[in-house]
């Protein structure tokens, strides 16, 4: 996709901030045309990874996550604070790592499975036809016109099977045993043990299976997936998550200020604080991390670090970390007509989904302009009197405002309700006015 492509794409979720769209579409783009090159030069060119100034609630997040939902990129999202809490001091920055090739071989095997579906549940439906109609075993004379006869049936069934005639009927499968799909946790830093010890139970358990009577459906399901494990092959995902990953995985690190070392957190901790800076370093300068799939190496991983950086400033962080974050992106802080926006707006918008949840009772939610614009200009009124907490403060509104009617609604099907300007006042107004109880319920 072109730069152009990807904010158009990412428009369509998220509310303006077109800065920080640019920064990343630039980003993924460059990876893309790094690919392109060869030799030494390809292997010098480390990805510019980005800073995100800017409160909370505007975006960041959404930013980062649905740019890897676009373009099919493993993703992680941490706290850099995480790593200074208490109990959690030394908690291994690696973990990241970890994390995003956990993720990475989650998204690649379902991507197989899914590129295998076809081929699977033609094995699933011949399974389950084998069931409702063993096949012929005995080869003696009249063993043509009977197989002949078999494949007739076999014909029947197999319409009405994918007719969903036979979904209720009961069957008796036989199922791989579960032992061999077990998860073993070891460790941090053991993963090859783990890995081991995992494969020699999954070898112990590989010959056992087990009947089990169930719908047709049901063991369709199952079958299927069981059959598109087999046809999966473990060791090309691993293989080819951990490239993925190496290629277009992006970390996101939330809160990366909290870990600044002057501002508002001067103090005892301080060390800690740089400490986890310096632990994060070579993760971005690029290192080797040993993962139960393998070793992955960092170097072309995009980073996304980002903070709203009220009280530290970028340049608080350490110089090497500041280096190695040059695209710096302010987001802006939502108004009242971004709030508008981003109530209807976005595929999937609040409102939206409002909606759909009340017609599955059967009422119908409509929105009046002057009622969205009251939602708005409450939304940021209380983030005003009380804390700013960005767009989210949409969600705590909405919930407040629909509250009734999503209690009332199994009762009122058939009918209509308008959320006007009148609707929002008489349900928001009080609230809204009384610092104290927003404080709380807003
Ligand atoms: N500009 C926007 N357009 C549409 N939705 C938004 C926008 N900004 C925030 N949201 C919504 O608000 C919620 C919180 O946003 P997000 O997680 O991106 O916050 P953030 O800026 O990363 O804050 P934090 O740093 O605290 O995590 C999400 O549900 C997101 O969909």
């Amino acid at each position: 996709m072109t730069p152009r492509e990807i904010v158009q794409e990412l428009d369509q979720h998220i509310v303006g901030q077109a800065a920080a769209k640019r920064a990343v579409a630039i980003a993924l783009r460059n990876r893309w045309r790094r690919t392109r090159l060869d030799g030494p030069m390809r292997g010098e060119i480390h990805p510019k990874n980005i800073l995100m100034i800017g409160p909370t609630g505007v975006g960041k997040t959404e930013i980062a996550r649905r740019l890897a939902k676009l373009t099919h990129a493993p993703f992680v999202k941490v706290e850099a604070t995480k790593f200074t809490e208490v109990g959690y001091v030394g908690k291994d920055v690696e973990t990241i790592i970890r994390d995003l090739v956990d993720g990475a071989v989650k998204l690649t095997r379902e991507q197989a499975i899914q590129r295998m579906r076809d081929r699977a549940e033609g094995a699933a439906e011949d399974r389950v036809l084998d069931v409702l109609l063993p096949p012929p075993k005995d080869f003696g004379e009249a063993s043509t016109q009977r197989q002949s006869e078999n494949s007739a049936a076999r014909q029947v069934f197999r319409k009405q099977l994918r007719e969903g005639k036979l979904d209720d009927k009961e069957i008796e499968v036989k199922l791989s045993n579960p032992t061999a799909n077990m998860q073993l946790m070891g460790p941090p830093g053991m993963e090859e043990m783990t890995q081991q010890l995992q494969s020699m139970f999954a070898n112990l358990g590989q010959q056992q299976t087990r009947s089990r009577k169930m719908k047709i459906k049901d063991a369709f399901k199952q079958l299927t997936e069981e059959e598109a494990a087999k046809l999966v092959d473990e060791e090309a995902i691993k293989t080819e998550a951990i490239r993925n990953a190496e290629e277009n995985g992006i970390v996101f690190i939330d809160e990366i200020d909290k870990i600044c070392k002057r501002g508002e957190y001067a103090g005892g901790s301080d060390v800690s604080r740089e400490g986890v800076q310096r632990d994060l370093l070579p993760l971005i300068e690029g290192c080797t991390v040993s993962t139960k799939y393998g070793m992955i190496k960092t170097d072309h991983i995009l980073f996304i670090a980002s903070g709203a950086f009220h009280l530290a400033k970028p340049s608080d962080l350490v110089p090497e970390l500041q280096g190695r974050l040059p695209i710096r992106v302010e987001l802006d802080a939502l108004k009242t007509e971004d709030f508008l926006r981003i109530l209807t707006e976005p595929s999937y918008a609040l409102t939206e989904q409002y909606k759909a949840l009340m017609l599955t009772e059967g009422v119908t939610l409509r929105f009046d302009e002057s009622g969205l614009r009251r939602i708005a200009e409450f939304a940021w009124q209380v983030n005003e009197q009380t804390e700013n907490i960005g767009a989210r403060r949409l969600h705590t509104l909405m919930e407040r405002l629909l509250e009734d009617i999503a209690f009332e609604a199994p009762d009122k099907a058939g009918s209509e309700l308008v959320v006007d300007r009148a609707f929002v006042d008489g349900k928001l107004g009080k609230l809204a006015a009384d610092q104290d109880l927003s404080r709380y319920i807003l």
